[in-house]
């Protein structure tokens, strides 16, 4: 099972750990417990109504590099002055939703064309929560895989750096998008952990063997009764994935 053929997974560090909390005390009680060394850190929608920048900030400042995910969809003079803003936090990586158009997307990838070191920016195709007949109810008759394909590639085409997908589709999207295109993929699930609201999901070893570059897991880890030990666990089922 140790073959060379399964390092697959450049970065040595691939899990982010979504800070999905109600308020500052328990994100910043489990940051401190985690290591920079390991693992990234998520800011999403949650955190940041609550706290704002300085939440972000305040990891940054205690080693940590942060994804923002704000999932910016707009206007393309909103997204780009908002992806400007991101920037200006010194986040290490952000994300706008694809299905914003190749406008929107255009002028986030030049709103950050001034900066020495831009955070990577990241395009969300299909979200892991919706399957075949969620997409159906909002007018979209493709499978995910078909949709979220079509949305990478024109992320790609705007000069996106990668996309967040399934674990599902990432084995479809490393065959046609390259190996320098980043996938990030959510929906990742331990075997024995539940799916929750997740409904494309896969394990964090098969996400890895998949091609995706990072997986971003919250419940699994920020739930757990020892959210140290389930990421130990989730970090030793992938060392076979990992470059040496
Ligand atoms: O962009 C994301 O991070 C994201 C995209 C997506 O399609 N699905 C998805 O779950 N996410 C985020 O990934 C995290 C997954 O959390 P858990 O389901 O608790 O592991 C959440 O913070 C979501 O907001």
């Amino acid at each position: 099972m140790n073959s060379a053929k399964t390092s697959i997974v450049t970065d040595p560090k691939p899990i982010i750990v979504a800070l999905d909390f109600p308020s500052a005390a328990p994100a910043f009680a489990l940051a401190e417990r985690l290591d920079p060394a390991r693992c990234r850190l998520k800011v999403g929608k949650e955190l940041f109504t609550r706290l704002g920048p300085a939440c972000v900030e305040h990891l940054q400042r205690s080693g940590f590099e942060v994804f923002l995910d704000l999932k910016f969809h707009d206007i393309p003079n909103t997204v780009a002055a908002a992806c400007a803003a991101a920037a200006d936090l010194g986040v290490w990586m952000l994300n706008v939703h694809v299905s914003g158009g190749r406008a929107m997307l255009e002028a986030a990838r030049a709103a950050l064309a001034g900066y020495a070191q831009p955070p990577l920016l990241i395009g969300v195709t299909v979200l892991t929560s919706l399957a075949s007949s969620d997409l159906a109810e909002i007018g979209c008759p493709d499978e995910p895989e078909a949709r979220v394909l079509a949305l990478a590639r024109l992320a790609r085409d705007a000069g996106l750096d990668g996309v967040v997908c399934s674990p599902r589709e990432a084995a479809k999207l490393r065959a046609e998008l390259g190996r320098e295109f980043t996938l990030i993929t959510p929906g990742v699930r331990p075997l024995d952990s539940t799916a929750d609201d997740q409904r494309r999901t896969l394990t964090p070893a098969e996400a890895l063997a998949a091609g995706a570059d990072y997986l971003v897991i919250g419940r699994p880890i920020t739930r757990a009764p020892d959210p140290l030990l389930a990421l130990a666990a989730i970090e030793r089922s992938i060392t076979h994935c990992l470059e040496s």
